[in-house]
């Protein structure tokens, strides 16, 4: 096995973080807003793809997700992206799009360790009336000989050599205090700047806001941080079929997508302003996506060739370009990736509910996570329990929890089944032709079950 990570290794050449950065920086300039132009592809540009007018065969699944990132870095370069200060408490999850410099020393002023008393000199000492409590005004200085009580976290006054810990000191019956053990100079003083002087970078550009990064740039004096915007992402989602409430009946179902996906694409790093129920409706489809002015647009359903499957006929009425038209996995296969504009993006998930996670992770996943500029997690792989049926020819997506033993393959794998991927922590990439038991296969880890920043959905 390999564990997980940040990837740090060559691959990192196609998805740059720091460049994803540099595009935030930048600004541009106004976005071109027209109908996407060919792009000429290479490094950084999604390959010139086919017009939504014809089929083509299937993308291997692994080039799907290439393809993905590669657009997330054209649109972050043709969009206004400028950083945001964002307020602490709204910036979970959020990329830094500068270093945090400290904006004070830490601590900002000499402080007691513990409770006890702030000496000077060597003892006895003769204890002072009033004590020194946090957040109180600095206290006069110390003669020597002198002792005041003290508490943690307040200011120790001028002159004070050591503090003495209040299970370390014994009053005799003039009120005169003695240690019970050496005092050592500077004993139990944080001395001002012992964690960062004013200035210091505590953190790089490209660091994730997690809520470690929160308190740390509340105690450094922050506010705000300046952060690389989410990614805002429209849902749309298509069937006359679906309820939103209630049992299923009369062939009507509920839609599960509506509910699930809002906030698993906020965990992968969007912004998820709204989520429109569509009938199975090719003009009320078209004004969604012509008014529209998301980064990105999913949609769910409608992605195969059936008389009310909209996506297909409406991206190719609006000279949408295709860049990925069908990949080569299970289940998920009619998943699509379409450029709008230059810097405006679909991706169609087909409407099976595990196809739908399918192309979640496939081509929203890389997108959302290069135009938040966050770190790609390092591939890894684990041996599989048991021997998994593969696809003649694609690669399979599994749903499998991670045990000691390693991956164990989940059953209710079927593409219209949620039963599995609810119990799963990962889902397993599966080969062509299938793995024996006792096969690494890579994992794609599932944003609750990380451990990560992944966790917080908000
Ligand atoms: N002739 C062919 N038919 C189909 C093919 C094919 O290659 N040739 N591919 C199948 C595969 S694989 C998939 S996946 C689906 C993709 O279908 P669509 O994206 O067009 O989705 P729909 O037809 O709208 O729905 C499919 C299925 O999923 C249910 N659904 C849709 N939305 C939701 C939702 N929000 N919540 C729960 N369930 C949903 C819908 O009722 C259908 O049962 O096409 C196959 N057909
Ligand atoms: O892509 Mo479909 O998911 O095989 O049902």
């Amino acid at each position: 096995m390999t564990s997980p990570g940040t990837r740090s290794d060559a691959q990192a050449e196609d998805l740059d973080v720091e460049e994803a950065l540099a595009l935030v920086r930048e600004n541009p300039g106004p976005a071109h807003r027209g109908p996407a132009r060919p792009g000429p592809g290479g490094n950084g540009s999604p390959a010139p793809h086919h017009p939504a007018n014809s089929r083509h065969r299937a993308t291997p699944w692994p080039e799907a997700r290439t393809t993905a990132e590669r657009a997330a870095r054209a649109a972050a370069r043709a969009a206004r992206r400028t950083p945001l200060a964002v307020p602490l408490d709204a910036a979970l999850g959020l990329t830094l799009a500068a270093p945090l410099a400290a904006l004070t020393d830490l601590p900002s002023f000499d402080t007691s360790a513990m409770d006890g008393w702030a000496l000077a000199g060597p003892g006895p000492w003769t204890v002072r009336n009033e004590g020194v409590l946090a957040g109180h005004a600095e206290p006069a200085p110390l003669v020597d000989g002198e002792a005041v009580r003290i508490a943690t976290g307040a200011r120790v006054p001028p002159d004070t050599t050591a503090v003495l810990r209040s299970e370390h000191g014994r009053t005799d019956e003039r009120g005169r205090l003695h240690p019970t053990r050496d005092v050592v100079h500077g004993q139990d003083i944080r001395p001002r700047g012992q964690e960062c002087r004013s200035g210091d970078q505590l953190l790089p550009v490209g660091t994730l806001a997690t809520p470690a990064v929160l308190g740390l740039a509340a105690a450094a004096g922050y506010d705000t941080l300046t952060a690389v915007p989410r990614p805002r992402v429209d849902v749309l989602v298509l069937g006359d079929e679906l309820l939103t409430g209630g049992l299923p009946h009369d062939g009507l179902i509920r839609d599960a997508l509506g509910p699930m996906l809002p906030p698993w694409l906020r965990a992968l790093g969007a912004e998820v302003r709204s989520v429109t129920r569509i009938g199975d409706d090719a003009e009320a489809l078209h004004r969604a996506v012509t008014s529209c002015d998301a980064d990105l647009i999913v949609t769910t359903g409608g992605t195969a060739a059936g008389p009310v499957d909209h996506v297909h006929p409406t991206l190719r009425r609006i000279g949408a370009e295709l860049l990925v038209d069908g990949v080569e996995v299970r289940p998920g296969h009619p998943m699509l990736l379409a450029r709008l504009k230059d810097d405006q993006y679909l991706v169609g998930l087909p409407g099976n509910p595990l196809a739908a996670v399918s192309g979640l992770l496939t081509l929203a996943e890389p997108l959302l996570r290069t135009l938040a500029a966050r770190p790609a997690p390092e591939p890894y792989t684990l041996p599989l329990r048991d021997a998994v049926h593969g696809h003649p020819h694609d690669t399979r997506l599994v749903p499998v929890v991670l045990r000691d033993e390693g991956a164990v393959p989940l059953r209710y794998n079927g593409p219209a089944m949620l039963r599995g991927i609810a119990a799963a922590d990962a889902l397993a990439v599966v080969p062509p032709g299938g793995a024996r038991s006792g096969q690494e296969a890579e994992l794609l880890d599932l944003p609750w079950a990380t451990g990560g920043i992944g966790v917080c959905f908000t």
